[in-house]
């Protein structure tokens, strides 16, 4: 830290961050840092090299280059320099309650313990509200392009470290696994009392998400993008006012929407979605949340009461003690006055 606080004046509309993998806020600097730090050799010159690597065709082509750059990630140290990085970087965009997932699986299984990850990460976060005004919140997300039973193992595991958790997640490779297949994890992680969410249509179809809903029995839908295709989910999903965390940058650079004037995720606001906006991996992606934010005044006009709604979906989405929500929501209404 360089001393300078972080903490946003009070001026700021305050967001909630719900849909952001930690792994996915590594810089290509703090990618060659740590690189440096941990003698682990890269197959990149220097950072121009590695940021010319930053460009993807779909979403494989960048969990690539995100489970290969992991491998700079030893020790608790590391964890926690990420972490706080990012927590800075959030606080200065306008996050004042972050929910952050990590993927405990892709750290296992190079050997590093599930100990060092939660010790380095937990550091960071449980400081966080002091140092930089963001309150914090752990999910464990599952690799869905992995076996369940090695999935169950890791919760397992978790649990029996008293891991800081408050939820699981589901992410990786969309196409071809269904949220069905981890129905047993679910279970488990709901009667152990966790918050439940799962990335659904991103790059899968539309019944991957009425599958993370009815099977799995998810409180959130991380993306829900291709939802769109089915006019009677969209309906469900207005009735029901399923949180939906849609990406705008991540879905832009991954090539599941052309171009940022086509994306849809003002028209899903306007049509009573209850969509909220965040940077899913930021350092990869082209953004954090302002930057999200901000690309979405340019490229779609976003108007000052569509921002001050997806503030507010973020905040009621959220996992927040009933006092901390009350205190957001009421600045961004006195703020909309
Ligand atoms: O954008 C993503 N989609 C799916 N899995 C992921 N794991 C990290 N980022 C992502
Ligand atoms: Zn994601």
């Amino acid at each position: 830290m360089d001393g300078v606080s972080t903490v946003p004046g009070p001026a700021a509309l305050p967001f909630a961050e719900l849909h952001l993998h930690l792994e996915g806020t590594l810089e290509p600097d703090l990618v060659l840092e740590l690189a440096a730090r941990n003698a682990v050799e890269l197959p990149f010159a220097d950072v121009e090299d590695l940021r010319r690597a930053y460009a993807f065709s779909d979403l494989q082509s960048f969990l690539d280059l995100y489970y290969a750059n992991m491998a700079v990630l030893r020790t608790p140290q590391d964890f926690a320099d990420m972490t706080t990085a990012y927590l800075a970087r959030a606080a200065r965009a306008g996050v004042r309650h972050a929910e952050v997932m990590i993927d405990p699986q892709a750290h296992v299984a190079r050997g590093v313990p599930l100990e060092a990850v939660l010790e380095g990460v937990d550091e960071a976060l449980s400081t966080s509200e002091r140092d930089h005004g963001v309150s914090t919140a752990l999910f464990a997300a599952f690799l869905r392009d992995r076996p369940e039973s090695e999935a169950l193992d890791v919760l397992h595991h978790l649990l029996g470290l008293h891991a800081p958790i408050v939820g699981i997640g589901l992410d990786s490779a969309e196409a071809g696994h269904p949220p069905s297949d981890f129905a047993r994890l679910y279970d488990r992680a709901r009667a152990e009392g966790l918050h439940l969410i799962a990335h659904a249509g991103e790059e899968g179809p539309p019944q991957y998400v009425v599958e993370a809903l009815d099977v799995l029995g998810v409180d959130r839908i991380d993306h829900g993008i291709r939802a769109l295709e089915d006019d009677a989910l969209v309906q469900r999903l207005v009735d029901e006012q399923v949180p939906l965390t849609v990406c705008p940058l991540s879905n832009v650079a991954l090539r599941a929407v052309d171009r940022l004037e086509d994306h849809p995720v003002l028209a899903m606001l306007d049509r009573g979605l209850n969509v909220s906006v965040h940077s899913d991996d930021p350092a990869y992606f082209g953004g954090y949340l302002d930057d999200n934010l901000a690309a979405l005044t340019t490229s779609l006009g976003m108007t000052a009461g569509q921002r001050a709604r997806l503030a507010e979906n973020s905040i009621r989405a959220a996992v927040l003690p009933a006092d901390r929500r009350a205190a957001l929501l009421a600045e961004i209404s006195r703020q909309e006055r």
